[in-house]
């Protein structure tokens, strides 16, 4: 935990009356790709927001890169589900603002060269000049993956970044972020409720149980080889049991470890399985 890039220190989220998650603690090295699923109200965006730098929580730390985090960073870019573009500019002025904001000196030409490579490299050069309101809704999340690679973060954070679109343009934008990912060798984090998407992204899955109370039950190793596409994922060894696996985390263990964890579990160290390995 001591040598992770992020190392998430005991965090917790208390409302009044209510305790949404407690005592969360796991890391994420340079380089790793860790996905977070659990039931809807356990936390996940309060956790993805916290290491955004967008929230605070009640109790705990995040140390990146050896520093606790104290607000936003350019270091750590989100791609929100929603896509967040900015309606009046076109899709190569919003990745060159967020560049710029990166790179405050760089020449205009320079960035509008980048912005325009970046568009590129997601298949969207036909439409730089294109306002959002004029691109579908996975072209604008295209736009939203471009501007988050462009700015090259030290670190990703990804909330369900694909669950509002068609099936088919959710898996070719997941093979895109793998392929992204991989050549970048990006560290990221992502929160989602598609057990495929995690499989094909992750190198570790972290599971946690039903909230309120909500804990980190368990971390799911991902020994599947890459590279990884969606097509052909349903092929690799392993996979049917790791699938299996987190399917039934999701639909029996996370409610009855949300009535009780075993006695020899430890908030620290999160029990570590490799299903199908
Ligand atoms: N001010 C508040 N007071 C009490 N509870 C709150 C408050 N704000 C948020 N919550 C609760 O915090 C919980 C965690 O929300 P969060 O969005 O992080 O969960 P999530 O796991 O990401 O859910 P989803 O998968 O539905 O997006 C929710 O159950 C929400 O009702």
């Amino acid at each position: 935990m001591n040598h992770a890039y992020v190392s998430v220190e005991g965090i917790a989220r208390r409302y009044p009356g209510a305790t949404i998650f407690e005592d969360l603690w796991f890391g994420v090295n340079r380089g790793e790709f860790v996905c977070l699923v659990g039931h809807s109200g356990c936390g996940k965006t309060t956790v993805l927001n916290i290491l955004a730098g967008l929230e605070k929580p009640s109790d705990g730390e995040v140390i990146v890169d050896g520093q606790a985090i104290e607000g936003p960073s350019l270091d750590r870019a989100v791609i929100f589900q929603g896509h967040a573009l900015m309606p009046w500019m076109t899709a190569e002025q919003n990745v060159a603002f967020a560049l710029s904001c990166r790179h405050k000196d760089m020449p205009r030409a320079q960035l509008r060269d980048a912005a325009r490579e970046a568009l590129e490299r997601v298949g969207l050069t036909a439409a730089a000049d294109k306002k959002p309101s004029q691109l579908s809704g996975g072209m604008k999340q295209r736009v939203g993956i471009a501007r988050a690679f462009a700015i090259a973060p030290k670190m990703l954070l990804m909330d369900e970044p694909f669950s509002a679109l068609d099936a088919l343009t959710r898996g070719a934008l997941q093979d895109e972020v793998a392929r992204l990912v991989s050549e970048a060798d990006q560290t990221a984090f992502m929160i989602t409720h598609d057990v495929d998407e995690a499989i094909l992204l992750a190198d570790r899955i972290l599971l946690m149980t039903n909230g309120p109370d909500a804990r980190l039950a368990e971390v799911v190793v991902n020994t599947l080889p890459r590279p990884r596409m969606r097509a052909t994922l349903h092929k690799l060894p392993g996979y049917h049991a790791l699938r299996e696996h987190i399917l039934d985390f999701l639909i029996t263990r996370s409610r009855l470890m949300a009535q009780g964890l075993p006695a020899d579990w430890n908030p620290r160290h999160a029990p570590e399985v490799r299903p199908g390995a």
